[in-house]
């Protein structure tokens, strides 16, 4: 996939431009849905399948409160390759881009840079101040410009609306099970594994590789996890406790994970972390005797749930994210 990160990077012209837009914050199963469509369109006439989102999310440049993201942009980058796009554009947002008109944004981006020939957008997408560029905008801008709009439908799965807002209610109340649903994919957090207060593994017996997690970033539910943990290139089962650490009076909050079978020393490394499932609330314990003792129990009981789901997972594609 060729990445764009600045409109002026783009010097040559994509042969028969079939186009999504959007955010795509989690780039969950409604989204799939909508390159799913633009590659497929983009296959039949031997086209170019483009995909034009934003970063940061326009949310965190116009609300004061900004957004708690379910990805990042480098996973989110990484989803859309996993989708099949050819080209993806990141177009930089700011103040001065919320202010271009909706004509501008058509007919000097869409057209214009990206030629477009095909536009696939989602039942409720519109951009814009006021979000002027709604559906019925872009559907009379194709008619008198020359390109067609495909609206995608709503997508359902159980009970769901697929929703970004969705996912982030459903990770923040540790229903991790439901997000899986929703994203087609566990939830998964990132980052450098840093340096603790070195106690996991000399005073309590389970070292662990803590990730740390700031205040604007989505959190979920605090408490422990079953997790899948990929380092290395390799995928680990695990346990994680997300939480600060009340038995020693801290109240810094950390995602620690212990790996299972795993004895090396990662500080720096990146890892990813897959949430499987909410095992239990972070508690404060008497002391170390007690909290390690509970530890032990998280263990057994995280590895009969990883042995359970072996089976589905080794049966699913769900193992090609798990690199
Ligand atoms: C599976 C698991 C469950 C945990 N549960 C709790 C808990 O309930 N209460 C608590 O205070 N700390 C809990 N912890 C966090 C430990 O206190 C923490 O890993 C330990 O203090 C080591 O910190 P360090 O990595 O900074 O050295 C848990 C850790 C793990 C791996
Ligand atoms: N099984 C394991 N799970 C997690 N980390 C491990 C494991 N084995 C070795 N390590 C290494 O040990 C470090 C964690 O040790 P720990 O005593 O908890 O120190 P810290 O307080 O710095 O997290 C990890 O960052 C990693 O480099």
């Amino acid at each position: 996939m060729k990445i764009y990160r600045e409109l002026s990077q783009i010097k040559e012209s994509f042969p028969h431009a079939c186009v999504t837009i959007g955010n795509f914050d989690g780039v969950h199963l409604g989204h799939q849905l909508l390159f799913g469509e633009v590659v497929q369109r983009a296959y039949r006439c031997n086209g170019t399948s483009v995909a034009v989102t934003f970063d940061p999310h326009p949310l965190q440049v116009l609300r004061p409160q900004g957004i708690k993201l379910i990805s990042t942009c480098e996973q989110k980058t990484e989803l859309i390759e996993h989708a099949g796009i050819d080209v993806l554009v990141i177009i930089p947002f700011s103040m001065q881009f919320a202010a271009i008109t909706a004509h501008h944004f058509v007919d000097d981006i869409l057209r214009k840079i990206i030629g477009v020939k095909e536009l696939v957008v989602g039942y409720d997408y519109a951009f814009g101040k006021g979000r002027v560029g709604n559906i019925e905008f872009l559907k009379e801008q194709g008619a008198a410009k020359g390109f067609s709009v495909t609206v995608v439908d709503a997508h359902y799965e159980q009970d769901f609306l697929v929703s970004s807002t969705k996912v982030r209610e459903l990770v923040a109340d540790g229903r991790m099970a439901d997000a899986r649903t929703l994203l087609g994919r566990y939830y998964q957090i990132r980052g450098e594994v840093q340096l603790g207060q070195q106690r996991g593994g000399k005073e309590i017996g389970f070292p662990t590789a803590n990730l740390n997690m700031e205040k604007e970033d989505l959190i979920p539910k605090m408490g422990v996890y079953v997790c899948q943990v990929i380092c290395g290139g390799r995928c680990y089962g695990g346990v994680l406790n997300i939480g600060v650490n009340p038995t020693f009076g801290e109240n810094r909050l950390v995602a620690e994970t212990h790996i299972f079978d795993f004895n090396q020393d990662i500080y720096g490394k990146p890892i990813k972390v897959n949430l499987l499932r909410f095992l239990r609330n972070e508690k404060k314990f008497s002391g170390i005797e007690e909290l390690s003792t509970q530890i032990a129990k998280d263990v057994v009981q995280a590895k009969a749930i990883l042995a359970e789901q072996q089976k589905e997972l080794t049966l699913s594609c769900e193992e090609r994210f798990n690199r």
